[in-house]
């Protein structure tokens, strides 16, 4: 082989690696397509001309054609006949009442599509190890959700799905000699619901932002939960309720960079009192977990809020500056890692 022909199969060797990674233009094509819910106004039908289509989702009929055309060479959505399109495997994917919930979570008017787009800034973010969000979106993550009903409602559907999930959170952990259960940062109460249901004894206080909270106490209200929790409307940086023999955070500290988390987690041994337990459930980083994923989430962490994802060491030298050591640490069968922390 001349040394020409060595390098432009090297080059393609490269470029098999490097090309599909560099087009942003399909994943946007695919988030509009969510967004504007194309498959949900195709339902039910064989094909339909992309005047009607546009008509329908309020777009451009010519900017829509050109949309849809590229999705098309791309493997989403058919062109039986010029200018006509039809929903085919991949793109029945995207409907709205897809249990994979899909299009949900590409929306660009959701929390998913804000998420992806504070990836904008990633540039920001790399330079200055700060999170992108607010340089993108004009007011930090938790501002920006708290002022936006639309996104801060998709958000906690996104952290309410899976039953399977929160089921094996709640399990993790043995609640048998527990009386009251504080969930710090606990959302709108998704866990504390399934632990309040599987031990009718227990009692539970929910902490969270005042408007999370409110949703929270609607949320156990509906399951007739809402008699056995009492609800905190604050931050997690304030003093905290006393009286729980276990403090509970859930996907909290990931939230946070260690100063943060190590002031959460020293509300938390304050409250719980030299006799009660603080309760860390995370995503587990450990051996086994898929390394690809992690490194995207723990990239994804820093840009939205500034937080990282951590090692069961990283969780137990925040704890040790908290004055909390690591009592046990459980990986649960869906990918938690649960740490009992108790006073050193
Ligand atoms: C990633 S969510 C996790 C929610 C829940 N624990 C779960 O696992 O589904 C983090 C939670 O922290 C709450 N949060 C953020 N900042 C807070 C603060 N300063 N004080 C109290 N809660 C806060 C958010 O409102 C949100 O509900």
């Amino acid at each position: 082989m001349s040394g020409e022909q060595d390098n432009t199969s090297q080059w393609a060797r490269a470029w098999q690696v490097l090309g599909p990674v560099t087009d942003l233009v399909t994943p946007m094509a695919v988030r509009v397509a969510a967004s504007l819910r194309l498959t949900d106004l195709m339902a039910g039908e064989p094909a339909i001309p992309v005047e009607e289509l546009a008509r329908r989702s309020g777009t451009d009929p010519d900017a829509l054609g050109r949309l849809l055309r590229l999705l098309v060479c791309r493997g989403i959505f058919t062109e039986p006949e010029p200018g006509t399109f039809a929903v085919n495997e991949p793109a029945a994917l995207l409907a709205s009442d897809h249990p994979a919930q899909l299009r949900q979570r590409l929306d660009l008017d959701g929390f998913g599509g804000r998420m992806d787009l504070a990836f904008t800034g990633l540039l920001h973010t790399v330079r200055t190890g700060k999170p992108a969000w607010e340089a993108v979106f004009g007011a930090p993550y938790w501002d920006y959700l708290a002022a936006e009903p639309q996104v801060s409602a998709s958000f906690d559907a996104m952290m309410a799905s899976g039953d399977d999930y929160v089921a094996d959170a709640a399990e993790a952990y043995d609640w048998s000699g527990v009386r009251h259960v504080v969930d710090v940062g606990g959302g709108t109460g998704v866990l504390l619901s399934e632990i309040l249901r599987a031990h009718p004894g227990l009692r539970a206080t929910l902490v969270d932002l005042p408007d999370t909270v409110e949703r929270g106490r609607r949320y156990l209200a509906g399951r007739g939960l809402a008699e056995r929790c009492a609800f905190a409307g604050q931050s997690f940086f304030e003093p905290l309720p006393a009286g729980g023999e276990v403090y509970v955070l859930k996907r909290v500290l990931h939230d946070w960079g260690d100063d943060d988390a190590v002031r959460i987690l020293r509300r938390c041994a304050e409250a719980a009192g030299p006799h009660g337990k603080v309760v860390v459930i995370e995503t587990d980083s450990g051996l086994g977990s898929d390394p690809a994923g992690l490194a995207e989430m723990n990239l994804r962490m820093l840009v939205l809020t500034g937080g990282r994802e951590r090692t069961v060491d990283d969780y137990r030298a925040i704890a040790a500056e908290a004055g909390l050591g690591l009592a046990g640490v459980r990986h649960t069968p869906l990918g938690h890692i649960v740490l009992e922390c108790a006073h050193l």
